[in-house]
């Protein structure tokens, strides 16, 4: 595990021989008005299953928006296979899907089966291959019988799925998940942290739920706007907890 400034200097200093396939952050800062709330972050990310943990308020969304362009960096750049997030928004968030916390903020159809067309349909897909798509989500996800279902009267963790598939059948190739299971129940937060176990993309999730970054690759814990250690959950998760108590 790297802790602080020495953990940025380190992965600062590998970006030189950067994979093709990676989200890199060189020297980012993020202010509301005058307030900072992101300083000095500079990372490489190409890991599979990444977590982003730290206090109420420590930056971890404003981070997860860097990520996909939904927020462009006050200073400093965000790349995502070598594509500027700032001059080609549009192109890193085909590659880059996002799934917010409260899915209500995402479901914007009536029914579930419109609800899960409209992204794809947006991409300009064909009919057939949107049709294709959707019914492959509706099966994987348990939804097949609330197709025509009125996609606000779904269970919370059915919406939260809803969510999910609605940003898989666009085909991303990569996840950001932003608290995905605050809102649901130990079942459902057990479904939810299978879905994303069995995801073929890279993700990654911030969260609070400790348990769901159980065999992920690496975890970053966010302090005051700042990465205070980078590594693999089994030591930077027991350092956090510690740090909390
Ligand atoms: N759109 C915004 N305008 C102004 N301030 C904001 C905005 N979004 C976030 N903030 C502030 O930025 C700081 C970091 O917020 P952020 O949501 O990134 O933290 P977080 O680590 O995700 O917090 P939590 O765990 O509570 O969700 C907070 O103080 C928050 O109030």
């Amino acid at each position: 595990m790297r802790w602080g400034r020495r953990a940025e200097a380190a992965t600062a200093a590998s970006a030189a021989t950067l994979p093709r396939t990676a989200i890199e952050l060189r020297d980012v800062a993020h202010f509301y008005g005058d307030r900072p709330v992101l300083t000095d972050v500079s990372l490489t990310l190409t890991e599979r299953r990444i977590g982003v943990i730290g206090g109420n308020g420590s930056g971890k969304s404003t981070f997860a928006r860097l990520l996909n362009g939904l927020v462009v960096p006050s200073t400093g750049t965000v790349l995502v296979d070598g594509l500027n997030t700032r001059t080609q928004g549009r192109e890193v968030r085909r590659r880059v899907g996002f799934v917010f916390q409260d899915p209500d903020a995402q479901i914007v159809h009536p029914t579930v089966e419109e609800d899960l067309a409209f992204g794809p349909h947006n991409q300009g897909l064909p009919a057939e291959e949107t049709a294709r798509r959707v019914d492959e989500m509706l099966v994987r996800y348990g939804l097949a019988g609330h197709r025509d279902h009125p996609a606000h009267l779904l269970s919370g963790g059915q919406k939260q799925l809803l969510a999910i598939a609605g940003v898989l059948v666009m085909q991303p190739q990569r996840i950001v998940f932003d608290e995905p299971t605050t809102l649901l129940d130990l079942a459902n937060t057990r479904r939810v942290s299978r879905v994303i176990d069995a995801l073929e993309q890279d993700a990654v999730v911030v969260t609070h739920h400790l348990d769901l970054l159980d065999g992920f690759d690496r975890v970053l814990v966010f302090e005051d706007g700042r990465v205070v250690a980078d590594g693999p959950p089994a030591e930077t998760v027991p350092w956090y907890a510690a740090r909390m108590s």
